[in-house]
């Protein structure tokens, strides 16, 4: 994710340079700058903050490596653009808020770039309108060709889902106060151990249901699809992405194999919209209180998993920088 966010922000996103990159693996640090003139490589991402001319951050690191980075940034007053999660757990998670909160002015923004994409955000304009009436449920499917080496259980729900719970929780306007996980049979093509995939169900504070399919090593294609059940009509979004070719008594029609190809153009218009807003001096989009109440919900859904029961989500007190 790294390496495609530092082609984007080198070779498609204007009013931006790319002065260095950190990467612990010096190797992977070279490959993702190789032909991008000026660039300095680091093993320390400390280091590569530190560097003269950085003026906004992009933390692409695993998920354990944000919550460092994130406080450096902080402390340096620099804007960040986070992938998600904001960090490992929710305690780490309300740390960066707290801290950000201490600065009294936004300069995080979390990687959620669904809320970027065409259609999510075609499908949030028809909920705001009102024209299919109250939103009562979401109906979530999100599937990957197959999971890294690292993925756990709880990685499913921690690190995939996160993109639902953020998706849920800006279509609907609405808070998820409790979680159940479902555990189908794993499925013989998933790494031994791991339980994939699961059904995992939010309640939200107004009374709305969100039911997602979270299936990680599905084989045959990345698929993400949400229906949206109001009370006078329903949406679904991310079904026919692409050409349908008919020919010789089929139809035939591409799956996209991962997520850089399906949501292409918003991490795109994300990283355009970061840049702009810093560039201006203004930090808008997913904030880190959205990536900490993800987080939230994602450790409920993690001891739901782990429990089978009902698990009431445990959010902290706002800060008012977040109001
Ligand atoms: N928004 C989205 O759709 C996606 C977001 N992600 C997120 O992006 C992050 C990275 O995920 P991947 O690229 O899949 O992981 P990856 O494991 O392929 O790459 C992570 C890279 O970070 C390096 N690294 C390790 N510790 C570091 C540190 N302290 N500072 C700097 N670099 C460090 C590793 O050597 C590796 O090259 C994760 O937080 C993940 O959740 C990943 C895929 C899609
Ligand atoms: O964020 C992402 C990955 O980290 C995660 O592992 C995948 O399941 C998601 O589809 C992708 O968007």
């Amino acid at each position: 994710m790294g390496a495609d966010h530092v082609r984007r922000l080198a070779r498609s996103v204007a009013g931006a340079r790319v002065v260095a990159v950190a990467d612990p693996d010096r190797a992977r640090g070279e490959a993702a700058a190789a032909g991008i003139e000026g660039v300095r490589v680091h093993a320390d991402a400390l280091a590569a903050l530190a560097e003269h001319g950085v003026g906004a951050v992009l933390v692409a690191s695993p998920d354990h490596a944000h919550e460092e980075a994130l406080l450096a940034a902080l402390a340096r007053g620099l804007p960040v653009l986070c992938e998600k999660p904001l960090a490992a757990d929710a305690r780490a998670a309300l740390r960066v808020v707290e801290a950000e909160a201490r600065g009294g002015r936004r300069l995080i923004q979390v990687g959620f770039m669904r809320r970027y994409d065409t259609e999510y955000r075609g499908l949030k304009a028809l909920l705001d309108s009102g024209s299919i009436g109250r939103p009562l449920m979401l109906h979530c499917r999100h599937r990957n060709v197959s999971s890294p080496p690292h993925f756990t259980s709880a990685m499913l729900i921690s690190s995939s889902v996160s993109h639902e719970i953020d998706a849920a929780r800006w279509l609907l306007g609405d808070e998820v106060t409790a979680v159940t996980v479902l555990r189908p049979r794993p499925s013989a093509a998933a790494p031994a151990g791991l339980q994939d995939p699961q059904l995992v169900l939010f309640e939200t504070a107004g009374g709305a249901l969100v039911d997602v399919e979270i299936f990680v090593n599905c084989g045959f294609g990345y698929e993400v699809t949400c229906e949206a059940v109001g009370e006078r009509g329903s949406a679904r979004i991310g079904d026919e992405p692409a050409m349908v070719v008919r020919t010789a008594g089929r139809a035939l029609q591409d799956i996209a194999q991962d997520y850089v190809v399906r949501f292409a153009d918003a991490y795109d218009r994300e990283v355009r919209e970061w840049v702009a807003g810093v560039r201006e001096g203004r930090v808008a989009g997913p904030s880190a209180w959205d990536g900490y109440a993800a987080a939230a919900v994602a450790e409920a859904g993690v001891r739901a998993l782990a429990d089978g029961a009902r698990v009431a989500v445990d959010l902290a007190e706002r800060p008012a920088l977040y109001r």
